[in-house]
C-alpha cells in the first residue's frame, strides 16, 4: 500500500486547534501524509483580549514551499485554509492549473471563530474568483456563504439552497455550507449541493463553546477521505462524523479559547496504551 499524500496550504494557530496544526492532525488520523505551506502565522493576545492578529507570509516565502513539495510525486488531494494575501491566493491558483490536482478543498477562511469582523476582505473576494471555479468543494460556513453568494442573511435551509445554488454558479463542483449556528435549536445541520441534488447532514448539536478548529477539522478530513478515493458525498459524511467527536471531546484552553480534540474519533473510548 502507498500512503496518500495530502496537502494543506494554510495559516499556523499557535494555540494548536485550528488552521495547518489541525489540518496535520485530522491527515494523520486518517492514516494519510501530510504536508504544508504555511501563508499566515496568527497570534492571539491574552493581555489584549485574544485579539488576533495576522501576519501573512511572504508570497515568494510560499512559492518556494510549494516547489519544495512538488519536487516530489503530485499530491493525491489538498485544501486550502487561510492564505494570508491576493499574490498567494494567485499562487494557489496557479498551482492547481499546473499540477492539475484532482481533489481540491476550498475552505474559504474568512473570519475566526469568535471574531465578527471579516478578516481582509479583498482576500475573500479574490478566493471567490480565482479559487471557487477551480475547487471539487468549497466549505463555508454560514457568514462565509453569505460572503460569497451576495446574501445578507441565512436563518434557514431554504436560505442555505438559495445560497448553494449561487456558490455552485461561481464554478465549484460541490459546496458543503456549515448551518449548524444559526438553524434549529438542537441539530447541526450541513448542506451539500453538486448543482442538481441537495443533500442534508444532521447530527445533534453539541452544547459547548470548545470548537475552535472546528472548521479546520470537517474541511481535512474530507481532504483525507478524498484523497482515499471516497466519493465527496461519502467524504463529507465521514467528515461529519469525524468533526463531531472531535468537538464532543473539545476542551478549555485557557479563558478565551477551546480547541476540538483531533484524535477523539479514534482514541477516545480506547486505554491509552503508552
Ligand atoms: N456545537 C456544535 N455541535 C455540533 N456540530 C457542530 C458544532 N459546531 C460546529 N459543528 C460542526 O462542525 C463543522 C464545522 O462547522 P463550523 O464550526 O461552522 O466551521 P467554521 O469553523 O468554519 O466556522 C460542521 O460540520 C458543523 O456542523
Ligand atoms: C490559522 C487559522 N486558520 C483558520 C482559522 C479558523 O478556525 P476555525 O476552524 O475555528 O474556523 C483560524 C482561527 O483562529 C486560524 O488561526
Amino acid at each position: 500500500m502507498t500512503i496518500k499524500k495530502v496537502l494543506s496550504i494554510a495559516g499556523s494557530d499557535s494555540s494548536g486547534g485550528a488552521g495547518l496544526q489541525a489540518d496535520l492532525k485530522t491527515f494523520e488520523e486518517y492514516g494519510t501524509f501530510g504536508l504544508t505551506a504555511i501563508t499566515a502565522i496568527v497570534t492571539m493576545d491574552p493581555d489584549n483580549n485574544w485579539s488576533h492578529h495576522v501576519e501573512p507570509i511572504d508570497s515568494e516565502l510560499v512559492k518556494a514551499q510549494i516547489k519544495t513539495i512538488f519536487s516530489g510525486k503530485p499530491v493525491d488531494a489538498m485544501k486550502t485554509g487561510m492564505l494570508g494575501s491576493i499574490d498567494t491566493i494567485q499562487i494557489v491558483h496557479d498551482v492547481i492549473d499546473k499540477y492539475q490536482i484532482k481533489n481540491v478543498v476550498i475552505d474559504p477562511v474568512m473570519v475566526c471563530k469568535g471574531e465578527n469582523e471579516q478578516l481582509q476582505p479583498e482576500n475573500g473576494r479574490a478566493i471567490r474568483d480565482l479559487l471557487v471555479p477551480k475547487a471539487t468543494i468549497v466549505t463555508p460556513n454560514l457568514f462565509e456563504a453569505c460572503q460569497l453568494s451576495g446574501m445578507r442573511k441565512l436563518s434557514s435551509v431554504a436560505d442555505m439552497k438559495e445560497a448553494a445554488y449561487k456558490i455552485i454558479e461561481l464554478g465549484t463542483k460541490y459546496v458543503v455550507i456549515k448551518g449548524w449556528e444559526s438553524l434549529e435549536d438542537h441539530k447541526a445541520i450541513d448542506l451539500l449541493y453538486d448543482g442538481s441534488e441537495f443533500t442534508l447532514f444532521e447530527l445533534p448539536k453539541i452544547n459547548t463553546n470548545y470548537n475552535h478548529g472546528a472548521g479546520c477539522t470537517f474541511a481535512a478530513a474530507i481532504t483525507a477521505g478524498l484523497a482515499k478515493g471516497l466519493s465527496v458525498k461519502s467524504a463529507v459524511e465521514k467528515a461529519k462524523v469525524f468533526t463531531t467527536e472531535s468537538i464532543k471531546y473539545g476542551f478549555a484552553f485557557n479563558r478565551f479559547v477551546g480547541p476540538v480534540w483531533h484524535g477523539a474519533y479514534n482514541k477516545a473510548n480506547q486505554p491509552l496504551n503508552i
